[in-house]
């Protein structure tokens, strides 16, 4: 046996194990969290049928089948307890994966090469506008129609092409403030579409964030999302304080300091109105994180607050564990190595990178046309004749091409940096 293969059983073998450990009330009487659902879905946001609670002997089946999976169904989008396990692999074994923003086939295809190629899990998720890119910008997004309809396709591609990469890829959704709601809607109309003819959501995840409205109304909203994601065994990330720059096209660049970092006692609130519902959550705790990369000094970045929101959960819990929270690290672009690794010994599971590999796959085309100018000026004609064709140099296969090896090679490094590399 290689060490690649000893190291890969034994990332197969904890969910059963861990599932035991410490979810063994899920084993003996798995029924009881959908009914408990059940009868907490007052919530106007639940439009969750009868047809999901005829459902549930399925899902109960796909969900025992899902802990006892050999190698080769582990490979591909994963749901339910494979998240969670995977999520709590990663905060006992210290690594966090990346959660890279994609946009079209040839970024999904560049970061699950990279994953691949580094034996890592991998986190791939849409934004609202990179939804709407993946239907196209031609496409009208009233009633968010665009980014509903993109990131359903974006999906059902990810979905078809990831087991072919031979890992694990969760699939998610990235933000959704308020006024965006619809489309997180519209998604989990999918989700339970999908349920219900297959026993499991489209998307692993969702992503909301009401981190800029009312702390109570972004916890009891996110609440009810949870609610009607629960009996899918679907994982929430939720956003408690601000994360600073741009999202979602909004401007957050001059918010109040104060609000981009998030008080222990606002986390402990969300674990204790989220964990009633479901244990498929995590956290994206401000600690000075901003969007994007600006000049150095710019962002303030206090990871140690991370370790700090861990304690006082667990002295609130009371729990034997000493990392009770799932925590999100987002703008992950132009931070670095040692506050990754801050963050991680706290208990962060997932990193955001968008920036960053936004950069690299433009320079592998941006160096491509600027050293084969002569080549791309026009259909025939070049330093090596006139009559010379062009046809391979501007086959978009090969400068798109470019770009997804620059962009691969920073989802690798990112992949070094998370200690993702090699956990599979
Ligand atoms: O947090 C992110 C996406 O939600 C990504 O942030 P960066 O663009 O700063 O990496
Ligand atoms: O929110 C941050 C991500 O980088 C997504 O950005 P976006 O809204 O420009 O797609
Ligand atoms: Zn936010
Ligand atoms: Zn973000």
């Amino acid at each position: 046996m290689t060490p690649h293969h000893s190291s890969r059983a034994r990332f197969q073998a904890f969910p059963t194990q861990l599932q035991k450990e410490h979810f063994p009330h899920q084993q003996l009487f798995l029924p009881l969290p959908y009914i408990i659902s059940l009868f907490l879905y007052s919530s106007p946001v639940n439009t969750l049928s009868l047809k999901i609670f005829l459902h549930l002997p399925l899902k109960l089946k796909s969900n025992l089948s899902l802990i006892d999976q050999s190698a080769s169904q582990k490979s591909g989008v994963i749901v339910g307890d494979d998240v969670l396990n995977l999520f709590k692999y990663a905060k006992e074994h210290k690594f966090a994966i990346p959660a890279i923003n994609v946009t079209s086939s040839s970024t999904v295809v560049a970061s699950l090469e990279a994953a691949r190629d580094a034996k890592s899990p991998l986190i791939l998720q849409m934004s609202q506008g990179g939804a709407a890119y993946f239907a196209g910008k031609g496409v009208s997004n009233t009633d968010q129609f665009a980014s509903i309809s993109g990131a359903i396709a974006g999906a059902n591609y990810i979905r078809s092409i990831a087991p072919a990469y031979g890992i694990p890829v969760v699939l998610h959704t990235d933000h959704c403030a308020k006024k965006l709601l619809p489309w997180l809607d519209g998604m989990l109309d999918a989700d339970e579409k999908h349920f219900a003819e297959h026993g499991e959501p489209l998307f692993s995840s969702h992503m909301i964030d009401l981190s800029e409205e009312d702390k109570e109304w972004n916890i009891s909203t996110t609440k009810k999302y949870l609610q009607r994601a629960a009996p899918m065994s679907q994982w929430l990330e939720m956003e408690i304080g601000i994360t600073g720059g741009e999202e979602d096209g909004v401007d957050n660049t001059g918010v109040d300091n104060s609000s981009l970092y998030t008080q222990p006692e606002d986390i402990y609130q969300v674990y204790e109105a989220l964990s009633s519902v479901s244990p498929y959550f995590s956290i994206a705790a401000a600690f000075g994180n901003v969007h994007g990369v600006y000049k150095p000094g710019n962002v303030k970045l206090h990871p140690e607050l991370l370790g700090k929101h861990q304690a006082y959960a667990k002295e609130k819990i009371n729990c034997e564990e000493d990392k009770p929270l799932f925590l999100v690290f987002h703008g992950g672009s132009g931070s670095s190595k040692e506050e990754f690794s801050a963050g991680i010994s706290h208990g962060v599971v997932k990193v955001n990178l968008d920036t960053d590999l936004q950069y690299a796959y433009l320079t592998g085309i941006r160096d491509y046309v600027l050293n084969k100018k002569d080549f791309i000026a026009s259909q025939v004609g070049n330093p090596e004749g006139e009559d010379k064709p062009n046809k391979k140099y501007f086959d978009p296969r090969v400068w798109v091409r470019e770009g997804e090896k620059t962009m691969s090679a920073r989802v690798k490094e990112a992949l070094t940096d998370f200690n993702t590399a090699n956990q599979l």
